[in-house]
């Protein structure tokens, strides 16, 4: 007697509806750095899919892989600022999206814009900071340094060449209405990922945890946004610590080249950037404290079923507390040696 469910499992549920890169794939757990990189744009297309957003919105699938495929090449090759980044930042967007639904409490416009917003985000990013191009007088600082956010706006403005490129534009079949609602969100979710952003709406933040969201104000709707695009752009520190770990040896590798390149420009680098006197542990510790944590208290807050996001941070912190005082029982000294890091 063969079994029904052995007759399912046998079919090859190769096409884009069944997508099989992982059991756990639309689960928080999953770390989506473990996805090999030649599924990652089928992945892209596939979170778009799942969410039904190919269909609502009538994207033509070559459209979608010829965006796709621009994208992937609108990235260098620095440590951490790369794909790999992006990718793991959507997919973040992609389990916010669905296992919060959020296409109830937000429209289908609000959520294809947080998915392309995340992908987008960091498009052609150098592996060094808002503060160094200012400092360096870069091409991009002399664009954008009187509005700030120097790079965000070349990262939206990148999305923006790609969407104009033909054949590239997954928001052609809009109406003029939805195409430039549209837009303006993919802007400001690309803003919000500007941690100083961030940081200034924090106090707006905490105010709508206690007084409750009211998703029928618009000015909310693009407050909850902003705050789900900076989960999803920290979202390596909700992973097991494998990932943490390695996201920080990426971060710290590409920090220090850029305070190597301001020791060589005669400037001095902040702390953080500066190999010979950073002491990571202490920093990653600082950081998630201050600026990671409050996030996924903020989203657990608003949405319960995000607490096993929340405590997975509060694991990670309890592992670099544990690591900074071996850090400082063996007296490392403060090189970027990470490889200590068990
Ligand atoms: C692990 C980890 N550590 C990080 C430590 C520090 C900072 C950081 O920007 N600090 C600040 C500290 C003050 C106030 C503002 C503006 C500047 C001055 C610089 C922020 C970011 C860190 N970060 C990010 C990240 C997220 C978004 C953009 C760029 C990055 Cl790198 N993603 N992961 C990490
Ligand atoms: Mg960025
Ligand atoms: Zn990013």
């Amino acid at each position: 007697k063969v079994d029904k469910e052995d007759v399912k499992k046998s079919i090859p549920r190769s096409s884009l509806t069944m997508a099989n890169f992982h059991p756990d794939f639309d689960k928080f757990v999953y770390p989506p750095r473990l996805l090999e990189n030649n599924l990652k744009i089928k992945a892209c297309i596939w979170m778009y899919e799942d969410l039904g957003l190919i269909s609502k919105f009538h994207i033509p699938m070559r459209t979608l892989v010829h965006f796709m495929l621009m994208v992937r090449k609108g990235y260098r090759d620095p440590p951490y600022h790369n794909f790999d980044h992006a990718f793991s930042v959507m997919h973040h967007a992609y389990l916010i999206a669905k296992n919060l639904q959020l296409n109830s409490k937000l429209s289908d416009l609000e959520v294809i814009a947080l998915l392309t917003a995340s992908i987008c985000h960091d498009l052609d990013h150098r592996g060094t900071n808002n503060a160094f191009q200012v400092n360096s007088h870069s091409v991009l600082a002399s664009l954008y340094s009187s509005e700030g956010s120097v790079l965000e706006r070349h990262h939206f403005a990148q999305a923006m060449c790609i969407l104009n490129t033909s054949g590239c534009n997954i928001f052609e079949n809009m109406s003029r209405k939805e195409y430039v609602r549209t837009l303006d969100l993919v802007k400001h979710i690309i803003l919000a990922t500007d941690v100083a952003s961030h940081l200034q709406i924090l106090p707006q933040l905490e105010k709508i945890v206690e007084e409750g969201m009211d998703l029928t104000n618009t000015c909310q709707r693009e407050l909850l946004l902003a705050l789900c695009m900076t989960a999803c752009d920290l979202s390596d520190q909700t992973k097991q610590w494998e990932t943490t770990k390695n996201t920080a040896k990426l971060i710290y590798k590409e920090f220090f080249s850029q305070g190597d390149m301001e020791k060589r420009m005669g400037n001095n680098p902040e702390i953080i950037h500066d190999r010979e006197r950073a002491c990571v542990p202490q920093l990653q510790i600082n950081f998630m404290l201050h600026i990671a944590q409050p996030v996924y208290r903020i989203l657990a807050a608003l949405f319960p079923v995000y607490g096993e996001v929340y405590q997975r941070v509060q694991l990670n912190i309890g592992r670099w507390r544990r690591v900074e005082k071996e850090f400082k029982s063996r007296g490392l000294p403060n090189t970027d040696s990470l490889d200590f890091l068990t």
